[in-house]
This record gives C-alpha cells, structure tokens and sequence, in this order.
C-alpha cells in the first residue's frame, strides 16, 4: 500500500474512533437493537439484547455527498458481530429501501440513512478493492494470496437465500463470505481450505484473499474469506431433491462424494496433526455427547421422551473403548448444502467453518471423520424426509453407495464400526433438532423421526431403513445402475 493511502487510512480509522462510538453505539443503538434480531444470522434470535456496546468501529469509506461505509464489531450479550454498515443521505435511492435499519437522529451521521451496506455494489466493490491491496486500517488486516489474479471491479451482487453468514459474489467469478458471528483465533473455513490447497487437494476452492480484526490482547479474528466462485455448479442438496422429485437415481452420485469426501479426510490428516484415541478419549467423545443431549434436551421439549434410548448409543461409545480410532481434522458441519457438484461433474466440498454454535475452539479439535460421515447420512435422510411420499429406500441406497465410495478411496468402510457411528449421527441428529427448533421449527419432526429411530433398542437389521450392520448382505447392495466415477 502506499503511504498515501495508509495516512488516508489511518486518518479515517482515528476519524471511526472519534465519533463517539467507543463506549456505547449512540444514536445507532436504538435501531440496531431492533434489527439484529430479526436478521437470519443472529444467533439469539427471539431474545430481547441485553449489552449491545461497540468493540471496534472503523470507517473504510467516510460519508459525503455519497455512501459511506461503516464496519463494527459489536459485542452483543457477549457475542461478536460483524456490521458493515451504509451511511447515505436520506432518502436511500428505491434499490436500496429493502436495506434501510433507520434514519440517524443525531450525532456524526445526524440527518443520514443507516442500511446494510453489502447490497450496495458501490460498498461492495470498494470491500473487494480493500482485498486486492493488502494492508491495515484502524483494526482490520487484509491480506491475500500473491499469486492470486484478482481482477478489477467485477459487478456484486449479495448471495440469496438462506445462509449462516454473508456472501458476496462478484462477477460470477469470486466469493466473499463475511462471518457475521466471530471470535479470536483463526476461522477453520480459512484454516482448512488454505492448508488444502498448499496439500495439493483441488476438492475445495481455495481462498485467495481474506481479512481480519487484530484487537488488544486478543488473537486475530477472521472476518471474511474470498474465493474462487464455481460457477454454474449445483448445490448437492437441491440435485438430490430434483433427483427426488423426477424419481431418478443418486447413487452414482452419492458414491463419487464418498470419494471426494475420503479425499479431503486424507489430505487433512497428512495435513495437519491426527491424534489416536484412547479409552479416556473416547468415553470424554460420549460424555461430551451425553451432555449435549441433556442440554437440547432441556431446551426441545419434543425431545425429552427420547432422552434416555438415545443416550444408549453413547454408553456403547463410551464402553467400545475406541480401539483403533484416529481424530483429525475434519470438516465439522457437513451435509449435502455443503457439497457443490461443479460443472465438470466432480465433487467440491465448502463451509469448513464447523457447526456455527459451537465454540471455535471447539471447532478446531481434531475429532474422528465418521462425524463428517454421520453428517452426510443424516442429510439423504433430511432429503427423502423432505419428499412426499417419504422415500426411505432412497435414502437407504444413497447411504450405502456413500460408504462404498468412502471405503474405496480409503480402504475402510464407516459400516464397519457400528457403535462409533451410530453415535454420531445420534449426536448429528439431537445437534439438528436443537438447530430447528431455533431457527427452522417447521423443519423439526425431520431430526425427530430419526430421533425416534436412533433412541429404538438396537436390534439385528430387518429391513431396509435401518442401517446395516457390518457384515449384513445389505453392507453391498446391488451396483448403482450409471457407472461410477
Ligand atoms: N466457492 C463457491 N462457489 C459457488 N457457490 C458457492 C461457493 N461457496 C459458497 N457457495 C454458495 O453459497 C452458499 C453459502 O455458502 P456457505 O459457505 O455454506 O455459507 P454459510 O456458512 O453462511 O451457510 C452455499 O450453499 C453455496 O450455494
Ligand atoms: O448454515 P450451515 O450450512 O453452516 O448449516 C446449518 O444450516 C443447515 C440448514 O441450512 C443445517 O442442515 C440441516 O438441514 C439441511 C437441509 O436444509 C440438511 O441437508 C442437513 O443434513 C441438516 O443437518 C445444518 O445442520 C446447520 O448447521
């Protein structure tokens, strides 16, 4: 960067500090208490906010005639948020009505409409532009890739639909993902795609450019990562419902994710550290478990009847003694949504931010990669639950190819340790119906008829919706009628 441009940074970053939000939000407090709850990746949505005070303010464009652009940090009842915030004068033009949080009364922005900024390609752009020159203002860090081409003001646009985050996408060629919910210590879904490819695997998009908060006695926050944009590729869990809906078959594809998935577990694992578990390890696995499930349990009353069958899956964890069992880094929230079959028909994995709860120490521990497995089960599932009529044998067949495709790139199949799976996608499940029931309660009779399956006695396999144990016939079920890949 030039020094120009960093004196101009520096003075807009002391211009942010100066004005007056160090302590509490002023004028902006009383509209942004009204409008983070209702926003989609809130995570105390249906609380009212108690502390609501800035941790950091920066200006990356200040107000004048035209949009500036305000990035905060806020400590919501403990919580981080990240804000990007547009300040313009008001009326805000129609496109951008939608975006509105509220009119400052008083203070540096008196007179000036406060949005949310990322649907205005304006901001959106100049957050690109910060990305394609490394450097700091005030807290925040952009750094990035030096090999990396990133081209010059390609058209933004915000991502639709239902997301934990924030995309951009610009041009049909990058993605920014802007982590609404952050903490210190570097964000996984930087960690793990930046650590795969230095590993060589081409199985996830590689972030090219990405920025942080650097706070007093703090480690960095990730705040947003960007990355190539595959263009044109279809959501794993929209193909599987169309493939639903038309009556077609998915294993083929079900078995080539299997591969990719044992791919990226290979590559993690020779990546970075693995751990063998011991039986102290594994009964700390199920006690962990056991805990989550009296957590959700206290918190989804629809759950409590199942409590106790459901805790048999993780005694029997916790009595295996997890001979043989490794820990590693894994994906941490995979499912189908997470899953991108590209154009040339192979399987990308995204998101490798873990479970969005969860806390992001947590989230770093490396742990078996049947939990990324369980993930993927529990999806077909979701996905044949989600079909009218349900459609077990679907799910039944995409599970199987799965495994198959899973044990052909890794000599080993998921199958052939009953207990420690079964377990987690007990786990996978009771995380679900906590997750529906907060944010989708229209969505929880999906978890709780797995639920109620998984809190049944375990009996020898009968047919086909349960899970066959290893050895059953049904372990390999009939080759999948394409062939695969
Ligand atoms: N590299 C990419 N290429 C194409 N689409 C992507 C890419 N990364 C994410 N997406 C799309 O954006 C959606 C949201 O991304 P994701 O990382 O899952 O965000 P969140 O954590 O907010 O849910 C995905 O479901 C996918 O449709
Ligand atoms: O926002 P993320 O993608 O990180 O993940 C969260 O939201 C998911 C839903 O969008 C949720 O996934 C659950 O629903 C999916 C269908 O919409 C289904 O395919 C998954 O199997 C099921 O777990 C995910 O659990 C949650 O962390």
């Amino acid at each position: 960067m030039s020094e120009a441009a960093s004196a101009r940074d520096r003075l807009t970053a002391d211009r942010a500090a100066g004005l007056g939000l160090g302590l509490g939000l002023g004028p902006l407090e009383p509209m942004l208490r009204a409008w983070l709850p209702a926003q989609r990746w809130f995570a105390g949505k249906g609380r009212t906010i108690g502390r609501l005070r800035t941790i950091s303010a920066a200006e990356l464009l200040p107000p004048g005639s035209a949009a500036g652009l305000l990035h905060l940090l806020l400590d919501v009842d403990g919580d981080c948020y990240q804000l990007l915030l547009g300040i313009r004068p008001s009326p805000l033009p129609p496109a951008l009505a939608p975006a509105l949080i509220g009119r400052a009364e008083q203070g540096p922005y008196a007179g000036l409409a406060v949005y949310e900024g990322l649907g205005d390609p304006r901001l959106a752009s100049l957050l690109l532009e910060r990305l394609r020159s490394p450097g700091t203002l005030g807290p925040l860090r952009f750094d990035r890739d030096p090999a990396a081409v990133i081209p010059e003001a390609p058209t933004p646009r915000p991502l639709s639909g239902e997301q934990t985050n924030s995309s951009l996408i610009y041009g049909d060629s990058y993605i920014l993902k802007i982590f609404r919910r952050v903490g210190p210590g570097v964000n996984p879904d930087l960690e793990l795609p930046r650590a795969l490819a230095a590993a060589g695997c081409a199985r996830v998009p590689a972030p090219v450019a990405w920025y942080e908060a650097e706070l007093p006695g703090s480690e960095p926050l990730t705040l947003g990562v960007l990355q190539p944009y595959l263009r044109g590729s279809d959501d794993g869990w929209q193909l599987a419902l169309h493939r639903l809906r038309t009556g077609a078959d998915f294993t083929a594809e079900a078995h080539a994710l299997g591969r990719a998935t044992a791919e990226v577990h290979s590559a993690l694992a020779g990546a970075l550290p693995t751990v063998a578990l011991g039986p102290e390890q594994t009964a700390r696995l199920a006690a962990g478990m056991t805990a989550r499930l009296a957590a959700t349990a206290r918190e989804v009353p629809a759950l409590r009847p199942y409590e106790a069958g459901l805790r048999g899956a993780f005694d029997a964890l916790a009595a295996s003694r997890g001979t043989g069992v490794s820990a590693q880094r894994i994906h941490g929230d995979l499912h189908l949504g997470q899953t991108l079959r590209t154009t040339d028909g192979s399987w990308a994995l995204i998101d490798f931010e873990g479970e969005p709860a969860r806390p992001l120490a947590d989230r770093r521990r490396p742990e078996p990669a049947v939990r990324d497995i369980a993930g993927i089960l529990r999806s077909f599932d979701y996905a044949a639950r989600s079909h009218r009529p349900f459609a077990p044998a679907w799910a039944d067949d995409c599970r199987a190819a799965f495994c198959e495709g899973y044990a052909r790139t890794t000599g080993r199949d998921p199958r052939e340790d009953p207990v420690l799976l079964r377990a987690y996608e007990t786990d996978k499940a009771v995380y679900e119906a906590r997750y529906e029931s907060r944010h989708r309660p229209d969505w929880l009779h999906v978890p709780m008829a797995a639920i109620r399956r998984l809190s049944e006695p375990q009996r020898p396999p009968s047919h086909r919706t349960q899970l066959p144990a290893p050895g059953s016939p049904t372990l390999h079920p009939k080759p999948p009628r394409r062939p695969l890949a």
